[in-house]
């Protein structure tokens, strides 16, 4: 079976009212549809409602870049699953490795996330990868599985099927330093066959896409690969032109 592409752009904390406002309608307009694939921008909270407001109803779905684990309560400064679908959201980010690295969140409080993500009826976009050191002392792929399988021992592997894979090497974030295809695949396979050991018909129908200086000019090549789905895009999802060609990229 063929996959469909995903490809997400996770604006982190970039953007104003103005910008948006363009970025959001440049995007639209150049994305009236997609062929076996679709698209989402994952934006700050302060704009998700003028995301929904201009992507209701398009073929661009939203979301946010974190949530908190708990459902609500005496939490200051957080944001729960629930009030990312008051605005529509069908995504949330949960464990990216800027969330990981700056914020202290380990692999027990991802799990948590994805949780309450799917909880609240969101799709989680859960972010795996190993930093260069890790990557030097040949640790990527016991990374990777303690990062995987936190997940999995919450939820379990069905409730893994009602999400998407982020692959994204620290070191190729936001570096400008691709991972090669073939690497990002090695892992992508790795991640699959991870989930096959528990549900090979899930580990078949999952997305897994690839994040880490993903531009217009690079994305055909790398998901050209086997088991690569589509991008989660940082930098190139600001600019409209890079961000439609990506998604088009995604398509077969
Ligand atoms: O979530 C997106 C990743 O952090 C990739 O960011 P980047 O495309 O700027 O390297």
């Amino acid at each position: 079976m063929t996959r469909a592409g995903f490809v997400a752009g996770n604006w982190k904390m970039y953007g104003n009212l103005v910008q948006n406002q363009e970025l959001l309608a440049a995007i639209v307009l150049g994305i009236p549809s997609l062929q076996n694939a679709s698209c989402a921008v994952c934006v700050p909270y302060p704009y998700l409602a003028q995301a929904q407001s201009v992507l209701k109803g398009t073929h661009v779905a939203w979301g946010g870049q974190n949530i908190s684990q708990h459902h609500q309560g005496a939490y200051t400064g957080e944001v729960s699953a629930g009030m990312l679908t008051d605005f529509g959201c069908r995504y949330v980010i949960v464990g990216h490795s800027e969330r990981r690295t700056l914020y202290g969140e380990d692999n027990q409080m991802v799990a948590e996330k994805f949780h309450s993500a799917q909880e609240q009826s969101l799709v989680p976009i859960l972010c795996v990868g190993e930093t260069l050191a890790q990557r030097e002392a040949n640790e990527t792929e016991q990374v990777i599985a303690r990062q995987l399988d936190a997940v999995i021992g919450l939820v379990g592997v069905n409730a893994i099927k009602q999400s998407v894979i982020a692959y994204e090497p620290v070191w190729a974030i936001g570096t400008g330093e691709t991972a090669t295809p073939q690497q990002a695949q090695d892992v992508h396979a790795f991640v699959r066959n991870r989930i096959a050991a528990h549900n090979s018909e899930i580990a078949a129908d999952i997305q897994i896409v690839y994040g880490g200086s993903v531009k217009a000019n690079n994305a055909s090549e790398l998901f050209a690969m086997p088991d690569i789905d589509g991008g989660l895009i940082g930098g190139a999802s600001l600019v409209a032109a890079e961000f439609i060609s990506i998604c088009f990229a995604a398509q077969s």
